[in-house]
């Protein structure tokens, strides 16, 4: 059975290409689309040739996610490259759908009414939700027929208690328009609960936090496996300072910037979103550049690191207190799995909390699951490498073989 995976990031399109054959996911392509809509767009393909595996980078001009979408789709069915035979040699496509509402959480078949709620929640999810409802849209066009399933980024946040998910606003608020937290990238702390548990042994692994440091980026703090509460809430706007997202914010400072400066609320939510976060601080929204230029001596890169690994430590003081404890912490996604740096920077001076990281461990570049804690540190320190497209490639054959 060949599933299609699409990951449509808000600064990246992922996918990879599963071959699955007696339970196990081999992969017989993937790659990305990285700097999406700016100069300079590569479009990675990776293909499996037999035991090979053959690497393109192609470098063209990729105007968004729809104009990404096609070229990932066509570059499979390429009669000289691709490694489907044609569009029908497909089973599924798998999408990962960042909000669904208090509709749909978990995973299903995408027909007429998923795609009517995920278009209804553009406005809550506006970097994700477009793009996802785009990747569904080419699939009909490139792939017609293929059943296609949506795998939600709030399904693992349903265990969150209501103390957590509930807002201190009026009780309609809740009953009548479902303003509450839902939590997103879940498929990603989830999938790095399971590896970290499995690593560690569950008796070591009962508090956990994870830490989804991305371009959007989120933290869940989880207790025998089970989330019990995250950073993000109604929608990926709110918690972490992100690549381009203030994170949390006194609610009166939109109101204000509307009633007084001549903002208009459609203004207001794209600064928030597009202009904020790391870029509004430092002028840039990677981690790479603005690492460079802090290394340099660059004050408003320095600020903005600082700010971002500031409210890092907040969030896990409040997992920890709320947890009664902690005994690991898990890094993951582009800037956790890649940046020493970063995770240095976020664990120094909590050895209140029993967390040393080991300097050497921390600095060896590996894929494994790793641990990178001193042999003092009280808490286990892991890097989790995460695979969102795995586990959306799991789910949709879940759906199907159900
Ligand atoms: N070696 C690295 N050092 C620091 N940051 C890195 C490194 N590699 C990738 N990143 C950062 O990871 C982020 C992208 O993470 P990713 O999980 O792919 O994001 P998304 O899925 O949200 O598009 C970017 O900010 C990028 O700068
Ligand atoms: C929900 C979210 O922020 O996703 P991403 O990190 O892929 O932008
Ligand atoms: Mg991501």
């Amino acid at each position: 059975m060949k599933i299609l995976v699409l990951n449509s990031g808000s600064s990246s399109i992922k996918y990879k290409l599963f071959d699955i054959y007696n339970s196990s996911f081999d992969v017989l392509a993937e790659g990305m689309v990285d700097r999406l809509g700016q100069e300079g767009s590569v479009l990675k393909y990776d293909r499996r040739v037999e035991d090979n595996i053959i690497s393109e980078k192609l470098e063209r001009e990729i105007k968004d996610h729809r104009d990404g979408l096609k070229q990932i789709s066509d570059l499979l069915i390429d009669p000289k490259i691709g490694v489907l035979e044609s569009s029908e040699d497909l089973n599924a496509i798998g999408h990962r759908i960042v909000h669904g509402g208090e509709k749909f959480s978990g995973q299903m078949v995408i027909d007429q009414e998923v795609k009517n709620q995920i278009k209804s929640l553009f406005d809550l999810a506006p970097l994700h939700n477009p793009p996802n409802y785009t990747g569904i849209e080419v699939c009909e066009e490139v792939f017609p027929g293929i059943p296609q399933v949506g795998v939600f980024d709030t399904a693992f946040h349903q265990t969150i208690p209501e103390v957590a998910y509930r807002y201190a606003i009026p009780e309609s608020w809740y009953t009548d328009h479902h303003i509450r937290a839902y939590g997103f990238h879940g498929t990603s702390h989830r999938y790095v609960t399971e590896k970290a548990r499995e690593f560690l042994g569950n008796a070591n692994s009962k508090k956990i936090i994870t830490l989804h440091l991305g371009n959007g980026a989120s933290m869940a703090a989880i207790k025998d496996g089970q989330c019990v509460d995250t950073s993000m809430g109604f929608s990926p706007l709110a918690g972490l300072i992100m690549g381009t997202r203030s994170g949390d914010l006194d609610p009166s400072v939109p109101i204000y910037m509307i009633n007084n400066h001549n903002l208009s609320a459609g203004e207001v939510d794209k600064i928030l979103n597009k202009e904020s976060g790391l870029y509004g601080i430092g002028g840039d929204s990677d981690m790479r550049d603005l690492e460079q230029r802090m290394k340099k001596g660059d004050k408003s890169a320095s600020l903005a690191i600082n700010m971002y690994t500031y409210r890092i430590k907040q969030y896990i003081g409040n997992f920890t207190a709320i947890m009664n404890g902690l005994d690991t912490l898990v890094f993951t996604a582009g800037v956790g799995e890649n940046s020493d740096f970063i995770r240095k920077e976020i664990c120094r001076n909590l050895d209140y909390f029993g967390i040393e990281l080991d300097k050497n461990l921390n600095s060896n570049r590996s894929e494994m699951v790793r641990k990178i804690n001193s042999e003092n540190s009280k808490i286990n320190i892991l890097i989790v490498p995460t695979n969102e497209e795995l586990a959306i490639a799991q789910r949709t054959y879940d759906v199907l073989e159900r």
